[in-house]
């Protein structure tokens, strides 16, 4: 089954952001990359607007939309609040309508993302939220952690995929950790659990060339998302060659 690649052009807001102006241009990145071969885009508006904006998300979602096969996916915290022209990200979400929702338990003074969500706790809110983003049409994935028992906690509370945390993995794999194979065990455990209760399966966050061999074994994997290290690889490569890679990288040929 071929594992799709959205790319996350977080980071190519970032470098427009710190100008006046639409230079890089966000849109022109995601049609560079799907001309290049990438199945879909992702972007992650926050509250402070460090990166993507909400009018990116706008012309993303047009832009998708005029792509047959690509496919669209926002991810962010549900409960994050309107804040200056950030809207909220339900009503934003509800505004654009992307293929897929990818939900997040980030607060706004995070550097990144780094963990996925205690269901245990946010469940009960999640589940009205994740109802509302389904019945508008949009898949609906929630970013976990490779935690057995969490993952059954998204099945119940109606997700349609899951997308699991490697932010600790790809750090093992770079540090050559002695940790690495458990904890990929771990996440093809948590892979395979997935899989039996039905849901989907998505991957993300520092994903790179280097750890993806390893990664693309995880079973009943669909879909990875990728920005920061592509973006990287992009400096050097250009981000069409970037983009052709991490497809050969992901198919394993
Ligand atoms: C959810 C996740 O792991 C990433 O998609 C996230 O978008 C990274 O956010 P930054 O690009 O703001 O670090
Ligand atoms: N969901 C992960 C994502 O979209 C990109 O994460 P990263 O590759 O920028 O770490």
């Amino acid at each position: 089954m071929t594992i799709a690649l959205s790319v996350n052009l977080n980071k190519i807001a970032l470098i427009r952001n710190s100008r006046e102006g639409d230079y890089p241009s966000v849109v022109a990145h995601a049609e560079t990359c799907i001309a290049a071969g990438a199945h879909g885009i992702t972007v992650h508006p926050r509250p402070d607007q460090r990166h993507i904006r909400p009018d990116d998300v706008r012309a993303l979602a047009a832009l998708c939309r005029q792509k047959a096969g690509i496919e669209f996916n926002v991810e962010g915290n549900p409960f994050a609040p309107a804040k200056g022209s950030y809207p909220g990200f339900i009503p934003l979400v509800l505004e654009t309508r992307p293929d897929q929702c990818t939900l997040v338990p980030d607060s706004d003074d995070q550097l990144t993302s780094d963990h996925g969500f205690d269901l245990k706790s946010s469940g009960d809110k999640l589940r009205p939220v994740i109802a509302q983003l389904r019945d508008a049409g949009m898949r609906v994935s929630l970013f976990m952690d490779p935690d057995i028992e969490q993952i059954s906690l998204a099945k119940d509370v109606g997700a349609d995929r899951i997308e699991l945390y490697t932010g600790p993995f790809a750090w093992a794999a770079q540090q050559q950790s002695a940790d690495l194979p458990a904890l990929l065990q771990a996440h093809k455990d948590a892979a395979q659990h997935a899989l039996d209760i039905g849901l989907g399966i998505n991957a993300g966050h520092d994903l790179n060339l280097d750890n993806l061999p390893l990664y693309r074994e995880v079973p009943g994997l669909q879909e990875v998302s990728i920005g920061h290290a592509l973006t990287v690889d992009s400096i050097a490569m250009g981000m069409a060659n970037a983009v052709r890679k991490y497809r050969v990288c992901l198919a394993g040929t």
